[in-house]
């Protein structure tokens, strides 16, 4: 780069894009209400990282920053392209000016950004500005609770479990279908149930509006019937100029719903993704809203595509292209890169999962030994559960690494607890939350806590409610303590982030009395404090957490973690968006990729092509996807703890073959690979069980 071209680039921070980049990110510029824009970004083109550019030149140019509604798929990518943003507006408008300091206040997922609109105009849409959010869990406690009352959960009749009827309900909503097609579609086994289902549901409903308690669902469905509704939806339209979304692939019909409900028109609307990556549709995201939008609007809405990758080599992306290029429908993008290296991306037979472990923290030492700091790699895996013999090989070598998508920190029933008191004191009619709170205390079981919520429903308010219960004996030493935590959370004016201090000194001694290893569970909380501090005031900081979770703790807390090296550990679907210089994908087999679990249906298998594409194009430099040729099946019915012998999988036909370095591993030059016996499978599960006659 000559020197002036050098300074040039430094200076503008716009400089860097290419004309297509370019193109997207001035868009009607000068415009204050350009026409809708389509960004069709392939994989590493440089999606995130145009829209963030957009966003800035939108600022630079002036446009104010409580009117930009920026809607993204969780809440670390409304961070990330808000912090970006931030930093090129800064190059242009300077630190200080007002427009970068005040951030993007309207930057958020939908849900998120749901939730504040439902809040902020609860009064004129008959609902309790003092609503809680369910998370899924409590979604289906409730459901459960409700199906009891019905009296849908005699065994005989084999009615679908709570949480299938959540998945049921949960997709018509968001599908806006009728009950009957989803059943039929995705649901077949329990078609049967559906009037019952239909009772079930309103019955549902009913429940949710009595106790004041929205669901996820929910967040997304009040705020689509809010933009039918003309008297409110002007005024919520009228609070933004600009409407972006970015991830617009993975979004379902209802978000297409309030999009359109926000901008008629299209005016003012970008929206930013991928088809090829499309990995959602089990929660009823769409991929049609991507391929329709152009066409929703007179004129159609511009479309940008970005074809240039700077992810990934050459190489790399030729293998991946090969692999997407099997995929039934899409927008065309012809990716390329300019990366260059002779390296092809390598296709490893292993034994088994044992050896896949094994292969894989080699490889991870040999690249931190060649300058590949652990946090620059990263193992992705299909389902959670894949990687628990590489984790016990990792920690047998005393290598650190952090998992993503596994088990939630906030799914951890300690931290439940906890929440709970704090919601259970702004929402005293949030039964489900109320019985959580109610048997933390000695003595009090299932019965006696819907007597005393029964009481509290009745009472005026919570503190009335309370005063007048008689608790059971067991419980009356810590009664006083439980009900003075309760009303005084918010009588006496502690602030934030106090109240949670106090919950947790509150809670403390029943941490000890109900866990045996409490010691490990108080630093979680003392972790979760760390992440409260953060957040504003208590609502905020329940409703954000309860709807975009952190992925692993480490991700929220700050230290110690963040400032040591780790290898990532990741199912696909929480590495969207990311990316690493060195890739190892476990378990590329049939069975695995596609998943035994999709039905094997069109639609889901072509879901499960775009997955392993994900995966591969996450990586840099180095693409290694690892095939065990015997698979242990876990989590199958009674009687069978068995392997099985795995074939390749079948997105990377034998035709594709020649794109991949294929490879055996141990190499036979290898003495570990002689010393091996004779490949053989010895259910040693069955012969046990076998003892007693099973
Ligand atoms: N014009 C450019 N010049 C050089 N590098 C670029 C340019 N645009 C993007 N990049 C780089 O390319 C990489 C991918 O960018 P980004 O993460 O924004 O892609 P993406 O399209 O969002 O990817 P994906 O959809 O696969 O998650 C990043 O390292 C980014 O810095």
């Amino acid at each position: 780069m000559s020197e002036s071209l050098a300074k040039t680039t430094q200076d503008d921070p716009f400089a860097r894009l290419n004309p297509a980049q370019r193109a997207a990110v001035e868009h009607g510029r000068g415009d204050p209400a350009p026409g809708p824009l389509l960004v069709i970004a392939g994989a590493g083109s440089g999606k995130t990282n145009t829209l963030a550019h957009r966003v800035a030149r939108l600022l630079a140019d002036g446009a104010d920053p409580y009117r930009i509604l920026l809607l993204t798929f969780s809440r670390r990518a409304a961070q990330d392209m808000t912090r970006r943003a931030e930093r090129i507006a800064a190059k242009v408008l300077g630190p200080d000016h007002p427009s970068v300091r005040a951030g993007l206040p309207w930057a958020g997922t939908f849900h998120a950004v749901g939730a504040r609109i439902l809040r902020e105009q609860a009064d004129r849409i008959g609902l309790s500005p003092a609503f809680t959010i369910h998370d899924r869990e409590d979604s289906a406690d409730l459901m459960n609770l409700v199906r009891h009352e019905r009296g849908l959960s005699a065994k005989e009749t084999r009615f679908p479990a709570k949480g299938t009827c959540l998945a049921i309900y949960s997709r018509a909503v968001n599908a806006e279908s009728a009950l009957e097609p989803v059943l039929a579609d995705s649901f077949p086994w329990c078609a049967a149930f559906v009037e019952e289902l239909k009772t079930l549901f309103a019955a549902y409903v009913d429940a949710k509006q009595a106790q004041n308690v929205l669901d996820y669902d929910d967040l997304l469905l009040y705020w689509a019937r809010v933009m039918d509704a003309p008297e409110v939806a002007g005024e919520i339209a009228g609070q933004f100029d600009h409407v972006l979304v970015d991830e617009y692939q993975d979004t379902n019909r209802l978000q297409a719903a309030i999009l359109r409900g926000l901008r008629p028109d299209g005016r003012g609307v970008t929206v930013v993704g991928d088809d090829a990556q499309s990995i959602y549709s089990f929660r009823a995201a769409t991929v049609r809203n991507i391929l329709d939008f152009p066409g929703q609007f007179d004129p159609p809405a511009r479309v940008v595509t970005l074809e240039e990758n700077y992810r990934s080599t050459q190489p790399i992306l030729a293998a991946s292209n090969a692999v997407i290029g099997l995929a039934a429908e899409r927008f065309t993008k012809n990716l390329r890169s300019e990366r260059v290296s002779a390296q092809r991306p390598l296709l490893v037979t292993v034994r088994d999962e044992a050896d896949q472990a094994r292969y894989v923290a080699e490889r991870v030492l040999e690249a931190r030994e060649a300058g590949v700091r652990l946090k620059s790699q990263a193992v992705l895996f299909r389902a959670s559960h894949h990687s628990a013999p590489l984790e016990v090989e990792l920690a047998r070598r005393n290598i650190p690494f952090v998992k993503f998508g596994g088990l939630r920190f906030l799914e951890a029933a300690h931290v439940k607890d906890v929440l709970a008191v704090l919601r259970f004191a702004g929402n005293p009619a949030d039964r489900v939350t109320g019985f959580r709170v109610l048997q933390l205390l000695p003595g009090v079981g299932p019965a006696t806590a819907g007597r005393m919520l029964d009481a509290v429903a009745d009472a005026a308010s919570l503190r009335e409610g309370l005063a007048g219960l008689r608790p059971p004996a067991a419980a009356a030493q810590d009664w006083p303590g439980l009900v003075e935590l309760l009303t005084g959370l918010d009588a006496d004016g502690l602030g934030w982030p106090a109240e949670i201090e106090r919950v947790r000194a509150w809670y403390e001694p029943h941490l000890e009395r109900r866990y045996d290893d409490a010691a490990m569970r108080a630093g979680d909380l003392l972790q979760l404090e760390q992440i409260a501090g953060s957040y504003p005031g208590r609502e905020r900081f329940l409703t954000e957490l309860t709807l975009d979770p952190p992925d692993a703790t480490s991700a929220e807390a700050g230290p110690p973690l963040l400032d040591e090296d780790y290898l990532i550990l990741s199912t696909i679907h929480s590495a969207k968006g990311q990316e690493w210089t060195n890739v190892y994908c476990l378990n590329v087999i049939d069975g695995c990729m596609p998943s035994d679990l999709a039905t094997g249906r069109r639609e889901e298998i072509e879901e499960e092509r775009r997955l392993l594409y994900v995966a591969m194009t996450r990586a840099r430099d180095s693409l290694h996807l690892v095939t065990p040729q015997r698979f242990y099946v876990a989590q199958q019915a009674r009687g069978g703890d068995r392997s099985v012998f795995a074939s390749r999988t079948r997105f990377i036909p034998a035709g594709l073959l020649g794109l991949f370095e294929t490879r055996g591993w141990p190499a036979a030059s290898d003495p570990r690979a002689a010393s091996r016996p004779a490949m053989a499978t010895v259910d040693i599960g069955a012969r046990v069980r076998g003892m007693w006659g099973a």
